[in-house]
């Protein structure tokens, strides 16, 4: 029998830098033909786009394959295992499967997709790469809500210990064979040597934890970890899976897979015309978001007089932003997907970025 395809799973939350670590990977190659399955959450496609426009010859279109908007672990059935099935089945087969994982995935329910019996003889998880965005994580973005957990307890005995992020990031990091802490140019020396030591505390043994800006890793350290993670599940502890209704006792998880917290998270597509001047514009977003505790914020947008189309990345309050490709034939508007926790007042969010 042929040896079966390694697949990387790269998961991490919203705005780690998977789809940045992925391209340095792709640019440096090393001649490795690799295809990519990308899951995003959030309408535009904005992650499929930047990767399919990387230039790569070992990388073609045709090797990019988006699952459509939604949580790749809620659409194994429908999507990922065909989607995988049409891979496998080419001629010209990939030395290496990359498969990003939308920012609130939890990893597990897609790592365990590769016991199905539809693709187990043909591909195997080579490892799980954790992206961790090393200045959110730094700031407290994912730590345990202690304090506005206690004072609520004091109301509620049953209350969860965990905010919906931390408990994203707990199973991300237990799930991962090797975590990479991003954006270590935003860290100081002390604070990263602290926050790898952290995350090796917390990780399963012998899990590496190692440091990247913008996610530069060679290709052989990211891939060849041959792992076969699909084979020891039991080890990568889901723990947002026990915990959201206090219903541990009962089997209904297993009738329910897909109640899982996503609903905790909402994401919409705000359109507006082209604007004035990027600067200002990043200036105006920034503010959206710090007035409305938006996590992320991506799309492409029209500058007066620009034929170039500006993409505008914002993770939390850092807004980037740089003009790629012209906009050739496309109308010229600008199109931003906003992903927040549910709840966000999507009517003022529109108001105020289309003002
Ligand atoms: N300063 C800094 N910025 C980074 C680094 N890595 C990524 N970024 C920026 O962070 C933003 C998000 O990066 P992405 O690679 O799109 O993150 P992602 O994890 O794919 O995001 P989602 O798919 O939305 O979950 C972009 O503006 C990147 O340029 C880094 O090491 N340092």
């Amino acid at each position: 029998m042929a040896a079966k395809i390694p697949a990387t799973v790269v998961t991490g939350f919203l705005g780690a830098g998977k789809t940045t670590l992925i391209r340095h990977m792709l640019a440096n190659a090393e001649g490795k033909r690799i295809a990519l399955i990308i899951n995003e959450f959030g309408d535009l496609g904005i992650d499929g786009d930047i990767l399919k426009g990387c230039g790569d010859a070992t990388c073609t279109d045709e090797d990019v394959m988006e699952l459509s908007n939604g949580c790749i672990c809620c659409t194994v059935a429908d999507e990922f295992i065909p989607t995988m099935q049409k891979l496998l089945a080419r001629e010209d087969k990939p030395d290496h499967i990359v498969i990003e994982t939308s920012g609130l995935a939890l990893p597990q329910p897609l790592v365990r997709a590769f016991n199905w019996p539809e693709i187990s003889t043909q591909v195997t998880v080579d490892g799980v790469v954790t992206v961790v965005d090393g200045k959110a994580v730094d700031e407290g973005q994912f730590a345990h809500n202690v304090a506005a957990v206690d004072a609520q307890r004091k109301l509620d005995e049953n209350l969860d210990h965990e905010t919906p992020l931390s408990e994203l990031f707990e199973d991300q990091i237990a799930c991962a064979d090797m975590i990479v802490v991003n954006k270590a140019d935003l860290l100081g020396e002390d604070q990263a040597e602290a926050l790898v030591r952290k995350l090796k505390d917390e990780a399963r043994p012998g899990v590496h934890v190692l440091r990247a800006t913008m996610g530069a890793l060679p290709v052989d350290v990211l891939l060849g970890q041959g792992i076969g993670a699909e084979g020891d599940l039991e080890a990568r502890h889901e723990v947002h899976h026990h915990h959201h209704d206090n219903h541990d006792d009962d089997d209904h998880h297993d009738d329910h897979p897909h109640e899982h917290g996503h609903d905790e998270f909402e994401s919409f597509v705000v359109i507006r015309p082209e604007i004035e001047d990027p600067k200002t514009f990043a200036e105006q977003v920034a503010k959206v978001i710090r007035d409305h505790d938006i996590l992320r914020l991506k799309g492409f947008v029209a500058v007066k007089d620009k034929p170039m189309r500006l993409t505008l990345q914002a993770v939390g309050p850092r807004v980037d932003s740089y003009f790629d490709q012209p906009f050739g034939t496309a109308p010229r508007l600008s199109q931003l997907v906003v992903i927040g926790e549910a709840g966000l007042d999507r009517a003022a969010i529109e108001a105020a970025l289309k003002a």
